[in-house]
């Protein structure tokens, strides 16, 4: 397969692609809510978004007709710091955002098998199709939570997948997690990467020039429309 095209936006500071990308995210939303009355968006967690979070809740959208959910999920509840819930929460339902409505992956399930179970049947009823997917990254070239080392990953990043969530077991990271599979992110309407630093940048071009097996080369593969990359140093 050749390589997929890369689509970078370049921002010279955090704070200038915060508010940049919320302006381009925000003009999804309300293009799909103008087209079918609502627009879904799956957001990723970790330590990158929260500023992009926070300048997204003060776009002047009709938040009422949003609903939020995540790309991936740790198997903690809401309250624990390691929670994209959490993140989420406190930083992009906030604001005028505050009206949206949100449908997150973890509940009090015995254990993560049997939240995914939950979670792929809420998602498939509330969430899905998703009108934009905002993915994170991390140094080890995972992206959502298709870590290269987790046990199940080929079934993670299978292009026919029939589940929406799956569990994941991945000594790398750390909890046990619920993920969106693979075709569930590359059939969304808009999918943007959003990634920060020069060592993210190299994983990225590494990805998608000469370690093609890193997860994230996945999406580039087969999302149905080019992927976005969001990028400051
Ligand atoms: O564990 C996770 O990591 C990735 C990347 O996080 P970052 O801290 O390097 O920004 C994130 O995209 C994913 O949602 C999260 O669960």
């Amino acid at each position: 397969m050749d390589a997929p095209a890369r689509n970078w936006h370049e921002f010279a500071s955090s704070e200038t692609l915060a508010s940049g990308f919320a302006k381009t995210v925000a003009k999804i939303l309300s293009e799909a809510i103008g087209a079918r009355g609502k627009a879904t968006l799956a957001v990723s967690g970790g330590t990158t978004p929260g500023l992009f979070f926070r300048a997204l809740s003060h776009e002047k959208i009709d938040w009422a007709k949003v609903i939020v959910s995540l790309v991936d999920e740790r198997f903690v509840p809401e309250n624990s710091p390691r929670s994209n819930a959490g993140l989420v929460a406190a930083n992009l339902l906030q604001n005028e955002a505050a009206a949206a409505s949100f449908v997150g992956l973890y509940s009090t399930a015995a254990d993560v098998e049997s939240a995914a179970k939950h979670a792929n049947d809420v998602v498939g009823q509330r969430v899905l199709p998703l009108d934009a997917v905002i993915l994170g990254m991390g140094g080890d070239g995972h992206t959502a939570s298709f870590f290269p080392d987790a046990d199940n990953l080929a079934t993670l990043l299978d292009p026919d997948a029939e589940a929406n969530v799956l569990p994941v077991h991945a000594p790398s990271g750390i909890e046990p997690r619920l993920t969106l599979t693979l075709p569930r992110i590359a059939s969304a309407g808009f999918i943007a990467l959003h990634i920060e630093g020069a060592q993210k940048r190299r994983v990225v071009e590494a990805a998608l020039d000469d370690e093609p097996h890193l997860p994230v080369r996945a999406v580039f593969d087969h999302a149905k429309v080019p992927v976005q990359i969001f990028w400051a140093p």
